[in-house]
């Protein structure tokens, strides 16, 4: 059993608050992905785990077992940095035999079958006597990668280890990674800045902000029905459009209503009693031209601004009652700025956030059961 577990994690660097109290389960075998912006606390996060960083507050569980104050050779995790920490001076070979050395003593016969299968599984027993300067970016990072693998860990933590990759290798390495952890099944927690990465990898995603957890989920439930407008605005490219409006209830109607459009929400009784002013959220791909809406829906006028053609999509940037409103349409229309459109929105896919707090009001299309946030897994939101 390879859990982890932190109960009210913090880290504090002098004044600066990096970790606020994060309370998470990594299920054994999981492929959890922690993403966030920049200065978010996701290495400090990882550092912690590993016990690279010791935590100023709450506790580190591995397998059931509290290890908070234990050094990181202590704990069976084996780390993966972004700049592949390699010696310069050591082969691949080495690099990897290194990683075994560190943490106790095996016979040389274990560490060279150990080297031998990492290599193996890595595709990279060609290149076992090569330097890290006569290596590739993806070559160094395989090895980075073996240099773990060797230490047949419990769990495997990989700090942004693709973002020093183009964009190519980047999303082959991606595939790999998956196929790899596929094979080992071992607890893994990869942090990245990239939202792409983190809905491509994670078997749930942690959306971390200002050292604090924002939703725990799988990367499908966690684009349909965000907790916040946080994780909303996060996930998601290009993001979701976000419009300050008012609702009006009439009779059994809830309508929101903006400077440049009026939509009647789908089960209004979902709706939570609110303040007038909310914020409504509607992702690009929900919005279509008129002609390809239902009939009978509900349209509006905008005004296009800038035509990104993306090659499968073109997106087309749009000023609605004075807003920016952005919306993926074929790629091959003939629509250019200067145009108006007439565009309506699928009602089935609608958001409204609390302007204060943020937090998702009602999602339109009805949340399967079973797929909420964990409570023990999220922040609440009056500590938010
Ligand atoms: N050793 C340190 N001393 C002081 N402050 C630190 C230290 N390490 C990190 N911090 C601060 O803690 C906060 C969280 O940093 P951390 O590196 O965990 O963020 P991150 O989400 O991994 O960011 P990035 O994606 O840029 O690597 C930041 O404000 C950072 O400046």
């Amino acid at each position: 059993m390879s859990t982890i577990e932190l109960q009210n994690l913090q880290k504090r660097y002098d004044d600066v608050r990096a970790v606020k109290g994060i309370d998470l389960t990594v299920r054994d075998g999981e492929f959890l992905v922690v993403v966030g912006p920049s200065g978010c606390g996701k290495s400090t996060t990882l550092r912690t785990i590993a016990g690279l960083e010791s935590a100023t507050d709450g506790e580190i569980l591995l397998g059931g077992e509290v290890v908070t104050d234990r050094p990181p050779k202590e704990r069976s995790v084996a780390m993966v940095f972004q700049n592949y920490a390699l010696y310069p001076h050591m082969s691949a070979a080495q690099n990897m035999r290194f990683g075994m050395k560190s943490v106790g003593d095996y016979s040389t016969e274990e560490i060279e079958r150990r080297v031998d299968d990492a290599a193996e599984t890595l595709d990279i027993e060609d290149l076992l006597d090569r330097k890290p300067e006569a290596l590739s970016g993806g070559e160094r990072q395989r090895v980075a990668i073996g240099r773990a693998l060797v230490r047949e860990p419990d769990v495997f933590l990989l700090d942004e280890p693709l973002s020093n990759l183009d964009a190519k290798l980047r999303v082959q390495m991606r595939a790999e990674l998956l196929k790899l952890h596929r094979d080992l099944d071992a607890t893994t927690v990869y942090v990245t800045h990239d939202q792409t990465e983190a809905m491509t990898l994670g078997d749930r995603v942690a959306v971390l902000n200002e050292g604090r957890l924002q939703q725990v989920a799988a990367p499908q439930e966690l684009y349909d029905y965000p907790a916040n407008r946080f994780v909303a605005e996060f996930v998601g490219e290009p993001a979701m459009n976000v419009f300050t409006t008012g609702l009006r209830h009439h009779d059994e109607r809830v309508v929101v209503d903006h400077d440049g459009f009026t939509v009647t929400l789908p089960a209004a009784d979902r709706i939570p009693a609110t303040d007038d002013e909310v914020a409504f959220g509607v992702r690009p791909e929900d919005i279509s031209l008129a002609a390809n809406c239902p009939s009978g829906s509900e349209t509006f006028t905008a005004t296009v601004t800038v035509r990104e053609p993306l090659g499968e999509l073109l997106l087309l940037h749009c000023d609605v009652g004075g807003g920016e409103l952005r919306t993926k349409v074929e790629p091959r229309s003939e629509i250019y700025p200067g145009d108006t459109v007439e565009l309506g929105f699928d009602d089935d896919r609608l958001h409204l956030f609390d302007i204060e707090s943020g937090e998702a009001l009602y999602h339109s299309a009805p949340q399967p059961a079973g797929t909420s946030v964990e409570p023990s897994d999220a922040v609440p939101t009056q500590s938010r």
